[in-house]
């Protein structure tokens, strides 16, 4: 079998014609854009990637931007200070505190004194609380467009079982929790799916995974997801983004998992795009919210 290659660019680029729509009619009712605020502290090369697309969507589906680039000395004061400014200025409706901080910057404070109601991660405790009972006001992005990539595709996780490699705040711990709810939290299908989370102390990793019916690769390591970790017919997303010396790749052996799986999603070209436009899609939901205040 050769799989079906899910285009991530493709359906993010449907998503954002959806998200332009319901920004101009925002705009059109209120007088005003929607606005995001990213803070990028320091040079990471990856970062400044991941900053940029998300800028350049916001210009896209017409999202006011507001770039804060800090040096890399910049203090975790000063920081909380723009934090502040940022939580009481009007014009913004979703604040972005791109990860990772420089080392000396402990991030928990400042991702906790950032507004609940603007963020847009979904990284504040109150936030994954919500997302945690089922209830949530933000979904966190990259799951968030992991879930809309399994259901434009046509790939239904109802009782399937749906295996995670990692546990990461930002990916794997609320990929599991999405993907295990009952009922309906995202405008797609109800998740439903039976979960298995695998991490660094996992034993006998390659056999859980050759249970799932659903794969889904969040390590940072690449091509870690070899074709013997794959049961024939499954779907494979790869959510990983590794820089090495032939380029972009991800935790998965594409070249060889698509042999075995049935679906899998490239990189780059999959998901990535998909946490930029959920991005847009929280910061647009902030600013409705917001307006009805
Ligand atoms: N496409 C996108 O939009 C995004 C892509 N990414 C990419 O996804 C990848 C993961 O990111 P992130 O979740 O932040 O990474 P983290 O480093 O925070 O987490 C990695 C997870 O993988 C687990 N892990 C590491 N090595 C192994 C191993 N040998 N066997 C089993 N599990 C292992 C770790 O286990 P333990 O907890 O025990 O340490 C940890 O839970 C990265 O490549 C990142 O660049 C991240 C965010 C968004
Ligand atoms: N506060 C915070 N929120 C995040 O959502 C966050 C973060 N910090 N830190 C880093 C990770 C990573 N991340 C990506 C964003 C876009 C692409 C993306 O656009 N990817 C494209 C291009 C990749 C490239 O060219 O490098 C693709 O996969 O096709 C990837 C990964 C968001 N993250
Ligand atoms: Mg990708």
């Amino acid at each position: 079998m050769t799989a079906k290659i899910l285009d991530g660019k493709a359906i993010a680029q449907q998503i954002e014609v959806e998200i332009h729509e319901r920004a101009a009619a925002f705009e059109a009712r209120t007088g005003r854009r929607p606005g995001l605020a990213a803070v990028l502290v320091g040079d990471d090369p990856a970062s400044q990637v991941y900053v940029r697309n998300k800028e350049r969507a916001c210009a896209r589906v017409g999202i006011q931007s507001h770039m804060h680039r800090l040096p890399d000395d910049t203090t975790a004061a000063e920081l909380m200070a723009l934090i502040a400014q940022l939580n009481a200025d009007p014009a913004v409706s979703g604040i972005l505190v791109q990860l990772p901080l420089p080392a000396g910057i402990d991030p928990t404070p400042i991702l906790d004194a950032i507004d609940p109601a603007k963020d847009v991660d979904c990284f504040h405790p109150q936030n994954v609380g919500l997302v945690s009972q089922g209830r949530p006001r933000f979904l966190p992005c990259t799951p968030h467009g992991v879930l809309q990539i399994l259901h434009r595709s046509g790939i239904s996780a109802a009782g399937k079982h749906a295996v995670i490699i990692g546990r990461s705040e930002i990916v794997g711990k609320p990929m599991a929790l999405m993907l295990m709810q009952k009922d309906s939290t995202c405008g797609s299908s109800a998740a439903n799916a039976t979960v298995t989370v695998c991490h660094s102390r996992t034993a006998d990793m390659p056999a859980i995974c050759r249970t799932a019916d659903i794969l889904i690769a969040a390590i940072g390591k690449p091509k870690f997801v070899t074709a013997d970790m794959v049961k024939p017919g499954a779907a494979v997303i790869d959510v990983g983004i590794n820089r090495t010396d032939d380029g972009l790749c991800g935790d998965v052996d594409f070249e060889s998992v698509k042999e075995v799986a049935s679906a899998i999603t490239p990189v780059p070209g999959g998901v990535g795009p998909l946490t930029v436009v959920m991005l847009m899609e929280n910061t647009l939901r902030a600013a409705e919210w917001q307006a009805a205040q």
